[in-house]
């Protein structure tokens, strides 16, 4: 049976080239770090994808493993004062740390991930400077393939890195969406999606949506990053790409994601004047 993938490639091409034509354009090469501790699987994947974008894009890259969470907070408030560093990413989650300890070691300047407290604030007033990667990856991916006005968009899961932000993004006034958020108390969930034009699944549930819980004309964007016998999985099961059209993972969501975080680390530079 064919399969009814969502091609991102023309997406990703048009972000890659933005990122290239403007890094022509700086003196300094623009610089990440990656701040990680007890990284789980999905987080490794990341990981592995962000060091292949930089090296791609040309930007400088760099892990920073901590031994323990205070070295985390010390690698944070040393990494916000350096002037060759654009970005900081720090993983999630953290194990054994406070969000709010984090956001106070880091600068909302070089949050390119849009987590921090001034970055979401933002976002809630319809600023996108840093909105969070994933629901801007999201928002792109549906852009291109169809109108987003007036359609009922159900979104599975409420974390700030996905379902809160996406769900502020969609229902801002020029994209004007209905949307729905579902969680672990959701009741009737099948039942929901199934009345969705578009279905974004953000639980971390390898195999959670199936064909009864979509219809032909919907569109389901898959977010899930899940680790199952060491193969990289969504939360959409393969026999929704039978019925309806669905994001490939990999080579979906998680490609346009790191495509732009390294966007974000260029428009961190270009504002620091590099
Ligand atoms: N492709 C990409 O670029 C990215 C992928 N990811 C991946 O996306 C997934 C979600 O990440 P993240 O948002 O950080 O995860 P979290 O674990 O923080 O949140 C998961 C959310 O899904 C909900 N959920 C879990 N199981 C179910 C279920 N059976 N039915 C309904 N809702 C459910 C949870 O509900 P409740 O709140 O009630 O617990 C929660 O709101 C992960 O696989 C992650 O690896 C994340 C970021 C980027
Ligand atoms: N602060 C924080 N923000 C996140 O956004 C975040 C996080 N922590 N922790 C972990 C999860 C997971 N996640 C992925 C994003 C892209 C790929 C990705 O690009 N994957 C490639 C595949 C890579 C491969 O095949 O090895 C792809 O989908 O094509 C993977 C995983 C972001 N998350």
């Amino acid at each position: 049976m064919s399969k009814l993938l969502i091609d991102v490639k023309p997406l990703y091409s048009e972000i890659k080239n933005s990122i290239m034509d403007r890094m022509s354009k700086l003196k300094k090469v623009p610089k990440l770090v990656a701040v990680t501790y007890k990284p789980d699987p999905s987080t490794i994947s990341y990981l592995k994808s962000q060091e292949k974008a930089a090296k791609r894009f040309g930007l400088d890259y760099e892990i920073f493993e901590a031994s323990n969470s205070s070295e985390v907070l010390e690698k944070l408030r040393n990494l916000s004062e350096d002037k060759s560093v654009n970005g900081i990413f720090v993983t999630h989650p953290l194990p054994e740390l406070d969000e709010m300890l984090v956001f106070e070691n880091l600068s909302p300047e070089k949050d390119i991930e849009g987590r921090h407290p001034y970055n979401l604030g933002m976002l809630m007033y319809g600023n996108e400077f840093f909105a969070p990667c994933t629901a801007e990856a999201v928002v792109k991916i549906l852009e291109n393939v169809t109108e987003i006005t007036g359609k009922n968009v159900v979104i599975i899961g409420r974390s700030t890195t996905v379902g809160k932000p996406l769900a502020t993004m969609l229902l801002r006034r020029d994209r004007s969406a209905t949307v729905t958020v579902c969680h672990t108390k959701t009741k009737n969930l099948a039942e929901i999606t199934r009345n969705a034009d578009i279905i974004v699944a953000a639980a971390g549930k390898a195999g959670l949506v199936t064909k009864e819980m979509v219809n032909a004309d919907s569109i389901v964007i898959d977010v899930g990053i899940n680790v199952v016998d060491g193969k990289i999985v969504g939360d959409v099961k393969e026999e929704v790409s039978e019925i309806a059209k669905v994001t490939p993972v990999p080579g979906g969501v998680g490609r346009i994601t790191t495509a732009l975080l390294m966007e974000h680390v260029v428009k961190s530079a270009e504002k620091m004047n590099f």
